[in-house]
């Protein structure tokens, strides 16, 4: 069956939606991001497979849902570490990673070699706004993401990836192909290139009110369009 996919720029314009019309703010659509990649990880990994779960976070809000399910997994009894290079400075990311601080989660700076010490990586590094080659500092993450032989599950897109076309023609990633994938919202048009355990998560609202809600925007916009 086909599936029936969004593209980088509705994916974008639909969260802006849920926030702006829907009410929603970014910490309530990221908390339920990351609810979903724990229960995702929780499915696919239970905590008798084995409690190391490494964690890599990009600086986006891909990352963003990364910390939330960390703190999650910790709250099932998995033992989390956390791969944050770029920590970015925006309150909401600094609160999530305080959190888990708290909590004595640790952050480690070394991601091959914590990949060798751990039960399943979870790949919260891009998400729907990456774009081009991968740039430095993931290029030997992504390098390791791809020779690694533990299981990884990919948040929303398996980094490297490009949305719309999936993998990469050469360079990192080319061969990336995570075991599981957990789209959220709803799924990329790279969906066609993947192969291996999907989920769909993080809904935010009911279809139908999701549907009626990018109605009732083109209804709007078409009217002022009509109107100038
Ligand atoms: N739909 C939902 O329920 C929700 C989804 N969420 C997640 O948010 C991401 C999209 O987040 P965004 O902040 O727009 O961007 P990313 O995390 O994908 O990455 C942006 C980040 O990456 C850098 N970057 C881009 N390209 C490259 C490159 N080639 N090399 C290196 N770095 C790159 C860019 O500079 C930025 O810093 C979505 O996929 C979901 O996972 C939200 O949680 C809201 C709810
Ligand atoms: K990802």
């Amino acid at each position: 069956m086909a599936l029936k996919t969004i593209g980088a720029k509705d994916a974008a314009s639909l969260d802006a939606d849920l926030m702006s019309v829907g009410a929603f703010s970014l910490d309530q659509l990221m908390e339920l991001a990351g609810l979903s990649v724990s229960q995702a990880l929780y499915r696919v990994h239970p905590p008798t497979a084995g409690k190391r779960i490494l964690v890599a976070c990009g600086p986006g809000n891909n990352g963003g849902d990364g910390l939330v399910a960390a703190r999650h997994l910790f709250h099932y009894g998995y033992s989390p570490t956390i791969f944050y290079p770029i920590p970015t400075n925006k309150e909401i990311y600094t609160r999530l990673a305080t959190q888990l601080k708290n909590l004595s989660i640790p952050f480690t700076d070394d991601f091959s070699h914590a990949a060798q010490s751990t039960d399943h990586i979870i790949d919260a590094i891009f998400g729907f706004s990456f774009s081009g080659e991968v740039r430095d500092p993931f290029r030997s993450v992504i390098a390791t993401l791809e020779s690694t032989k533990v299981p990884v599950l990919s948040v929303d897109a398996p980094s490297s990836w490009n949305i719309q076309d999936g993998p990469p023609g050469n360079g990192p990633g080319k061969e990336f192909m995570p075991q599981s994938l957990i789209s959220l919202t709803a799924p990329k048009p790279l969906v066609k290139h993947y192969r291996g355990t999907h989920f769909l998560g993080g809904g935010s609202c009911r279809p139908r009110w999701r549907r009626s809600i990018i109605w009732s925007i083109r209804v709007i916009l078409g009217m002022i369009r009509w109107l100038m």
